[in-house]
């Protein structure tokens, strides 16, 4: 019963169309008295050789009422009991979604992207369930089975009512015992379920690895443990179900060997007439279904309980990173100053950056490198604010970052990561993703700048092919390209390329800095990179090692310190004297 206290909330603003639902699931009972009690009439008069002509009319039209008024009832409460469920479903996906793209990083480290799909789908539809079926079964046991009731008292006979209905206490009992376990059951089939998901999501979208690797077969073998460890926990489930059906179908069984004893015994002694029997056996299969819904409606209980707790504790779950309401509205621009003591991320004893601290003068680059694991993508992920928990301040245009509104902060920023993720559309929506109003020329213009005319030139629909999965598949330094178009179209007041130029050439990768540097003169860019030429003109270079500042300065200052800016450019620059060489001969 508690999730439909914990469903109370959706209940009260849908009021109306449940109130609405109920009456036609009442209409539809009383309805279905009336040809069980007419059959035992019609029986009676057959028995009694005094049927005529007129009174068969008369009982007929009868029934043909009962059964169109039937008909109206039945589609009264199917629209709105189904109705509002689907409702409750649309609401709760709404909200699940809402907040899965309101939490933070943090969040999607702690789940799993299978967990969260299977809370999204199974669970929401579990929860469904209640709202509609639940809903139904209830008010069904409820009506069906008390108006069936009354009407077997009243109209045949009390003393066999409580006779044939004795065994059916047994079946509550049953039902609260076997629902316990149900419930028990059915959380460890939907976490079974999760983790199962969770699985085949990343064989799918780490097919590549696992093919190139050679671990199809390791692969296959784990997802066919995972599938057995589910099918293992369903099983029980089925077999605590399976335990219902045969109980159920055994306590309506003795309710009419006991309506057949007493029953036949009441018509000898002319207590009952035989039209009332034939009545009473009819009404008496009119309580399976409201037998069967108690059971059926204690399994759709704990289930849509177990998935309610399940969604809810997502739901509860808060991003810590805060958007405040009164933050400011404006767009940042100016100096961006870094100053961060220490930061090290949530679940991560270990310190990740210490004393980082630099200026960024409005309109200058600043260049990070370092070596892999050094911190230079966390910086840019604390200038994202993907995570706000570190010692120290970041303000951008004097006012720290942390007193904008995510809204007015986040678009002033381009940011490009190693690998960005395309959508399943076209090269022209890829694009446009965050300013979908852009026109064909503003389109052109980033694309010239990232330097990728000529490849889309080349595809066959040209801006209008398909990349992702239904797509072309774009090569890494294309990919590149399309991202860093994508963040130039928004005109950015700062850029980040995160190692974005990576799978691009050198000669490419300079074309493209010259033309940020004459296109985006007087906005600031930050570039981390391995490839050192990428960062050579950098107003500013920090060399981080370990989550700290070793080296600073601009690339001719950095020549002359000697340290691992130095060693690491002429050992770049010997490799790409190398590399010219064997591609020359
Ligand atoms: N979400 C996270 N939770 C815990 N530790 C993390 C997380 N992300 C990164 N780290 C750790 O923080 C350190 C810095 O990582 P970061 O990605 O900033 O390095 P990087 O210099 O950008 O490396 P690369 O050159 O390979 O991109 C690494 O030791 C990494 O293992």
């Amino acid at each position: 019963m508690s999730i439909f206290r914990k469903l109370g909330w959706y209940f009260k603003v849908q009021w109306r169309t449940y109130l609405f639902g109920l009456l036609g699931l009442l209409f539809t009972a009383l309805l279905a008295i009336i040809p069980p009690r007419m059959i035992g009439v019609i029986v009676d008069l057959i028995h009694s050789h005094r049927l005529t002509v007129r009174l068969l009319v008369i009982d007929l039209l009868i029934l043909f009422g009962a059964a169109i008024g039937q008909y109206g009832a039945r589609y009264m409460w199917r629209t709105a009991i189904w109705g509002a469920a689907a409702k409750l479903e649309q609401t709760l996906r709404r909200r699940l979604f809402g907040h899965y793209m309101n939490m933070d990083q943090t969040f999607y480290q702690k789940y799993r992207t299978g967990d969260l799909m299977a809370r999204a789908t199974n669970d929401l539809q579990a929860i469904q369930r209640v709202a509609g079926g639940g809903i139904l079964q209830f008010a069904d046991s409820i009506i069906t089975g008390g108006t069936t009731l009354i009407a077997m008292m009243t109209l045949v006979n009390w003393r066999l009512t409580l006779i044939a209905v004795l065994p059916f206490p047994l079946l509550a009992v049953m039902a609260f015992y076997l629902g316990q376990k149900i419930n028990v059951a059915f959380r460890d089939s939907q976490a079974a379920f999760s983790r199962l998901n969770n699985k085949a999501q990343e064989s799918i979208s780490g097919v590549k690895v696992i093919k190139s690797l050679g671990q199809e077969q390791e692969d296959i073998d784990d997802f066919n443990q995972q599938v057995d460890q589910t099918i293992n926990v369903n099983r029980r489930v089925n077999r605590l179900d399976a335990m219902f059906d045969p109980i159920t179908t055994l306590i309506i069984a003795l309710a009419y060997v006991a309506t057949i004893v007493m029953g036949g015994s009441l018509v000898v002694d002319h207590v009952i007439s035989i039209g009332n029997l034939v009545s009473f056996i009819t009404y008496l299969s009119m309580m399976i279904w409201p037998i069967f819904a108690v059971g059926m409606l204690f399994n759709t209980m704990e289930r849509g309980n177990a998935s309610y707790d399940r969604v809810m504790h997502l739901i509860n779950e808060r991003s810590q990173v805060v958007d405040q309401s009164n933050g400011l509205t404006k767009r940042p621009s100016g100096d961006l100053q870094f100053n961060v003591e220490s930061f090290h991320y949530p679940d991560d004893e270990q310190v990740t950056l210490q004393r980082v601290s630099f200026t960024i003068p409005a309109g200058k680059t600043l260049g990070i490198v370092g070596r892999v694991g050094a911190g230079k993508t966390t910086i840019m992920r604390l200038l994202l604010r993907q995570f706000e928990q570190y010692r120290g301040t970041i303000s951008y245009g004097g006012t720290n970052i942390l007193d904008y509104q995510l809204d007015a902060y986040l678009p002033a920023i381009g940011y490009v990561p190693q690998d960005s993720f395309l959508f399943s559309e076209s090269v022209r929506d890829n694009i446009a993703f965050a300013k979908p109003e852009a026109t064909q020329s503003e389109i052109e213009a980033v694309v010239a700048e990232a330097g990728l005319t000529e490849q889309i030139a080349q595809f066959e629909d040209g801006y209008d092919t398909l990349v992702g999965e239904e797509g072309v598949s774009l090569s890494g330094g294309q990919r590149q390209r399309l991202a860093i178009a994508r963040a130039l179209l928004i005109k950015p007041e700062l850029l980040i390329l995160d190692d974005a130029l990576s799978a691009v050439d050198a000669e490419t990768e300079s074309k493209i800095l010259n033309n940020l540097h004459g296109e985006r003169a007087g906005k600031t860019t930050i570039i981390a990179a391995h490839r050192l030429s990428s960062v050579m003109q950098a107003d500013e270079i920090i060399v981080l090692n370990h989550g700290t500042i070793t080296e600073r300065g601009n690339h001719a200052e950095l020549m002359a310190q000697n340290g691992w800016y130095k060693q690491m450019f002429e050992r770049q620059e010997l490799e790409m004297k190398v590399r010219g060489s064997n591609v020359e001969k």
